[in-house]
């Protein structure tokens, strides 16, 4: 079945249809990853988002029953050049197709996925829309400009009610943006106790939990659609320690009194080059986000860059100049992707370790420069 997808910009791809046959308008984005599709489809900071991927054979190892993020998946749709029917893994399950019809997830095969990259690269981000070829591109382009982008991304994906994840361990609160799944891995494979809360639980409410350290999770759109966590952070960060990653490390910025914005085209892959000040080393790491930390609005917070994205020179990183408190940009739980920087999660169990026992002390070296 012939399938289109249009842009904002009226650029009209014609393909084949795969997954749901339902209709979806969503921002396009595009994810450079060779492979992880089943994790990027999985994974809820995509909500609602078109999600293209310019690797061009996708779903040739098939879906497996362990690299979820997420259960329920919130990917908008989904392009691939080339999706594979006759999936060849021992652990697949189902393919590719399967997979997004039972999820109803709407996706399109066999249109120009480099030339689609090359526009959303050259024009920045845009809302586009996977839909029937029968209906006019007039008709769409209209339906898509009447259509917001949803600001509510976060409540769609959070938990509900908290829930806990015994361990004999630290004992880790873990507010949920969005979380992928690799994160919680990431501390029960650490025997930490988490406790997984909702979104907007109140600074007073985690504290009440006895929190040995508290991890902001990843999560979808734009941070400042999530006012009720940035103001339980602020009130967190002078005394409990705490780690963000992604959304989690945006929405310690803006706790902070720094800014954060728009970028262009954003990072989407798993080869992003990125700088540690600290150890001088340069990681690969898993990238996944459309808003960075504005360096320049860091001025008058007590956060310092950390560390830098070698491509673009972006901040992707921040450490707290008197509390342990720090975040990335990036995904170290690396689901898909290097691993690279998944000793950040022992970092902020030793940090943890310190501030129980009242010795930590700032350790702000930044021993590196920029480039
Ligand atoms: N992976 C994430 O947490 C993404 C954060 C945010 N939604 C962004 O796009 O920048």
């Amino acid at each position: 079945m012939k399938r289109k997808l249009v842009l904002e910009d009226g650029t009209v791809f014609i393909g084949e249809a795969i997954g749901s046959e339902k209709a979806v308008i969503g921002e396009a984005v595009f994810n450079t990853g060779m492979t992880g599709y089943q994790e990027i489809i999985s994974d809820p900071s995509y909500c609602g988002q078109i999600v293209t991927l310019t690797y061009p054979l996708v779903g040739n190892y098939g879906v497996n029953l362990d690299d979820f993020e997420t259960i329920n998946p919130s990917i908008g749709g989904l392009v691939v050049k080339e999706s594979c029917d006759y999936p060849s893994n021992f652990r697949s399950v189902e393919s590719l197709d399967n997979y997004l019809k039972n999820k109803d997830i709407p996706g399109i095969q066999g249109i120009d996925t480099r030339k689609l990259t090359r526009i959303i690269r050259q024009q920045g981000t845009m809302k586009a829309m996977i839909a029937s070829i029968e209906t006019t591109t007039e008709e769409l382009l209209k339906k898509m400009k009447m259509t917001p982008i949803p600001q509510d991304q976060v409540s769609q994906v959070s938990t509900i009610k908290p829930y806990v994840v015994p361990g004999r361990g630290a004992r880790i609160v873990l507010i949920d943006f969005g979380m992928k799944h690799g994160i919680l891995r990431e501390f029960t494979k650490r025997s930490c106790h988490v406790t997984v809360v909702p979104y907007n639980t109140t600074a007073e409410e985690i504290l009440q939990l006895k929190p040995d350290g508290v991890m902001l999770s990843n999560g979808p759109g734009d941070p400042k659609d999530v006012p009720e966590a940035i103001e339980a952070i602020r009130e967190l960060i002078s005394v409990v320690p705490i780690f963000g990653i992604c959304l989690g490390h945006q929405l310690i910025a803006l706790a902070s009194g720094g800014d954060t914005l728009k970028m262009s085209f954003g990072h989407r892959g798993s080869n992003h080059p990125v700088k540690d000040l600290e150890t001088d080393r340069v990681w690969m790491t898993s990238q996944n986000h459309g808003y960075a930390v504005s360096e320049e609005s860091l001025t008058n917070t007590d956060l310092v860059v950390s560390q830098y994205a070698l491509n673009d020179g972006s901040v992707e990183g921040l450490k707290h100049e008197f509390h342990p408190v720090f975040s990335v940009q990036y995904h170290p739980e690396s689901a898909p992707g290097p691993q690279d920087s998944n000793s950040l999660f022992d970092r902020f169990l030793t940090m943890i370790d310190a501030h129980k026992r009242g010795e930590y002390t700032c350790q702000n070296v930044l021993t590196s420069t920029k480039f």
